[in-house]
């Protein structure tokens, strides 16, 4: 479904991302992992065309997309949650999520009622601010938004940054639901191992820029996480 192929990416004369290749097969839910500063977020950035990469190709559903500006690889069923999740703090908890309607397929005008099915909160605080929900009410909210367009692919970046553990297990929930119920392909940036076992059904390990591993999630060992996941 997402292919990477020869990524390079720098920031100024840094160098972050080297030749990475990246195959996201549908259907299937990834866990991208690796160390602070390995370039997982710069990665997702590129592949949402938030970040310029400097060379190689990014095909989604075997079309190259990596001319296409961020707004255009949404309108194609690329849904993104951010890492820190950006949501408008001064529009309400409604509003926040109409902003994606414009990008879905079929024009539809209301919010689609599975994503108050996953996440009752966002109904419950409908025409509350952003800013006055919770960190976890907050990332349930980008989750929701992200889900509004329908995509076909979902990316998050470490969704439970700052979150309280119930509202975790929750997260991994309905991850675990949208990608085995709803049949969503899921790439996941988690540092956190546990969730990361839980959730994901495979993984790739980063280690400065490049993919370094990748199997099942089943055969992440302690050699592997001591190699690229211990600090
Ligand atoms: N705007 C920027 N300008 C210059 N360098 C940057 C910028 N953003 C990130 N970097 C550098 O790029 C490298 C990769 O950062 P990135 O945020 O992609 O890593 P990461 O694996 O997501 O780390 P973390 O787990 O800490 O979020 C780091 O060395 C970081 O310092």
């Amino acid at each position: 479904m997402i292919r990477i192929e020869k990524l390079n990416q720098k920031y100024g004369g840094t160098q972050i991302l080297w030749d990475l290749d990246l195959d996201v097969e549908k259907g299937s839910c990834t866990c991208i992992m690796g160390r602070n500063g390995a370039g997982k977020t710069t990665l997702l950035k590129c592949l949402m065309g938030l970040l310029p990469a400097s060379d190689g190709r990014i095909l989604f559903g075997g079309k190259p997309i990596e001319g296409r500006a961020a707004q255009a690889r949404a309108h194609l069923g690329i849904g993104y949650v951010p890492q820190g999740r950006d949501i408008f703090p001064l529009l309400t908890v409604e509003e926040n999520l109409q902003i994606g309607l414009p990008a879905r397929k079929d024009k539809a005008r209301r919010i689609p009622q599975r994503i108050f099915e996953l996440f009752p909160v966002l109904k419950d605080m409908l025409h509350r601010r952003g800013g006055d929900l919770s960190g976890g009410q907050q990332q349930q909210l980008a989750i929701g938004r992200a889900l509004v367009i329908d995509p076909k692919v979902l990316i998050l970046d470490e969704p439970n940054e700052g979150i309280q553990p119930n509202i975790v297990r929750q997260i991994g929930d309905v991850i675990r639901m949208l990608n085995e119920e709803d049949g969503l392909t899921v790439i996941l940036v988690e540092q956190k191992l546990g969730f990361a076992r839980r959730v994901g059904r495979e993984f790739r390990l980063m280690q400065k820029g490049r993919i370094v591993a990748a199997d099942q999630m089943a055969k992440l060992d302690d050699g592997l996480i001591r190699q690229y996941l211990a600090v």
